[in-house]
């Protein structure tokens, strides 16, 4: 192993870097070595080079590596306060509570519960199809910039999902929902940095202090709205197939896993396996702040990744018009073997080029571009052929995830937008260890099938009717923005819907 000091602080670093930039460029100092370390100030960080130690140290040795880096809540499950949102929330819990929690909510992210609540986002991805068919017949040229359309889009999907109501942001461009969704969700405000930095140099005080990530008032009013939301249904008796409901189930111990639940791959390539640990039994109750705060995790989690995913896909089918076109047609086949009958979510399943375009644009473009795990015990890294080192309880290591996507060892000139890198033949030779676009191991993200089914369901419902086309501003190649949380394009990523017909 060989290492490298940082005489800044990694976040400095960040805030001055193109995130992806400062990952590769830490991954490119040691091309010979299977871990790198380097240091945080003081703060010694692993990074985890190789597909095959990366496999080791998310699964096999996962007990070792359990958790995140505790930069965002307490460190241990007593410090973590039952009012606090983000700190209760499954990323951010630790140990035996994440473990009891993942277990609670896996069954709710599951290929049978996805099937249920396609309804919900195929209606938003109609929705804002019909919108653009409604601005073209209005004599309007569709010249967007994606990221800011595409996230209105994944922000009604949340709406509609994980806090039970229906809003439409295509329209109502500044509706309440949408507004305050970004407030909450802009990782970039200066307050939400220094809370972070609170959080991550003085943890007791910010535990003394009660801080949250999550702003306060912003709280209140998404909490307002859940809980008044389950006060309708209870008072009502009424039923609907979203996160909402499957928290009340949880609360009256309902939500299990299914006995014939078939579980791999059914969403797509990029899933990952659900763990035992998610299949697991535990007799821990919990409290409705508990339950409420994984709504405010599902918005976090979902809204900016879901956003980046489509945006970076919507630009690569623009300048890889071949590819376009051939899942344009395979778009048609499907429609045709519909005969007039809705999309359901079996029919997205089957779409294999569709599946196909979508891992690749989550390997050119991973919206996470760096998973972390946290050392909960002192581990001997033994990687068998003489490098022996403890990684200490207490450290971090980082599993460098765009880098590795965009490894020429790994993936052939990693620049090109090439699907077929996915095909049927090509699919077994993927090392898991190096494509991990959802993570690794027990710990990777719950949410893969939902973001998916968002993902796939957009592009269906829009390249159905219209192209996407370059426009004036349509920056070629993209140049990444400096932001510190984000993939952002510099210019954001314009380019115009031109209608089929
Ligand atoms: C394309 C979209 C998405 C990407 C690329 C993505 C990626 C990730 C990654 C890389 C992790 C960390 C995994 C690890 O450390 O091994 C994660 C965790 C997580 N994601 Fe996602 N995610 C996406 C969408 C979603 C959605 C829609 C949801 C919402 C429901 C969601 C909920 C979560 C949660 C709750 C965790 C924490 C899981 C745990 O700690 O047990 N994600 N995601």
């Amino acid at each position: 192993m060989n290492s490298i000091h940082i005489n800044e602080t990694s976040l400095q670093l960040t805030l001055r870097c193109r995130p992806g930039q400062f990952v590769q460029w830490l991954y490119n100092q040691f091309p010979d070595f299977k871990v790198a370390g380097f240091y945080d100030l003081t703060t010694p960080i692993f990074m985890l080079r190789n597909p095959d130690v990366i496999k080791k140290i998310g699964v096999k040795d996962f007990d070792y590596f359990t958790d995140h880096t505790p930069t965002m809540a307490g460190t241990s499950e007593k410090e973590v306060n039952g009012e606090q949102l983000f700190a209760n929330s499954l990323f951010a819990l630790r140990g035996q509570k994440w473990r009891d929690m993942r277990a609670t909510l896996s069954p709710a992210f599951t290929g049978s519960k996805m099937r249920h609540m396609f309804e919900l986002v195929a209606q938003s991805a109609k929705s804002t199809a019909e919108f653009f068919k409604a601005e073209a017949k209005a004599g309007k040229r569709l010249e967007y910039e994606m990221k800011d359309t595409l996230s209105r889009f994944s922000n009604d999907v949340i709406a509609t999902v994980a806090f039970g109501i229906e809003v439409d942001s295509m329209r109502e461009r500044e509706n309440d929902f949408y507004v305050k969704g970004k407030q909450m969700a802009n990782f970039q405000s200066i307050v939400v940095l220094l809370k972070f930095l609170l959080i991550r140099s003085a943890p007791s005080l910010a535990q003394k202090l009660k801080i949250d990530l999550i702003d306060k008032d912003l709280a209140a009013y998404f909490k307002t709205m859940i809980t008044d939301n389950m006060k309708q249904r209870d008072a009502h008796g009424i039923i609907r197939n979203d996160m909402i409901h499957m928290l009340m189930e949880v609360r009256k111990g309902a939500l299990k896993h299914q006995k014939e639940e078939k579980d791999t791959k059914d969403a797509g390539f990029a899933t990952v396996e659900e763990s035992t640990v998610g299949k697991s039994n535990h007799s821990r109750v919990w409290t409705e702040n508990e339950l409420i705060a994984q709504c405010f995790l599902f918005f976090l989690a979902g809204f900016e990744t879901v956003s980046v995913a489509m945006t970076f896909l919507a630009y690569e089918l623009t300048v890889n018009p071949d590819v376009q076109n051939r899942l344009y047609a395979e778009i048609l086949d499907t429609e045709q073997a519909l005969g007039g009958n809705p999309l359901t979510y079996e029919d997205l399943q089957k779409m294999e080029y569709m599946d196909m375009v979508v891992s690749e644009g989550l390997r050119k473009w991973p919206p996470a571009v760096v998973s972390d795990r946290f050392c909960n015990k002192d581990y001997m890294f033994d990687d068998g052929e003489g490098t022996r080192f403890v990684i200490e309880k207490g450290q971090t290591v980082w599993i460098p995830t765009i880098a590795i996507h965009n490894d020429p060892k790994y993936y052939s000139n990693p620049e090109k937008f090439d699907p077929e890198r996915f095909n049927e033949q090509n699919r077994p030779n993927i090392n898991l260890g190096a494509y991990l676009p959802f993570g690794i191991g027990p710990r990777n993200c719950i949410g893969s099938r939902l973001a998916l089914m968002e993902v796939k369901s957009i592009m269906y419902y829009l390249l159905k009717d219209f192209s996407f086309e370059p426009s004036e501003k349509t920056q070629i190649p993209l140049k990444m923005a400096k932001n510190m949380f984000a993939m952002q394009a510099e210019n954001g990523v314009w380019l115009e819907l031109k209608p089929r017909h």
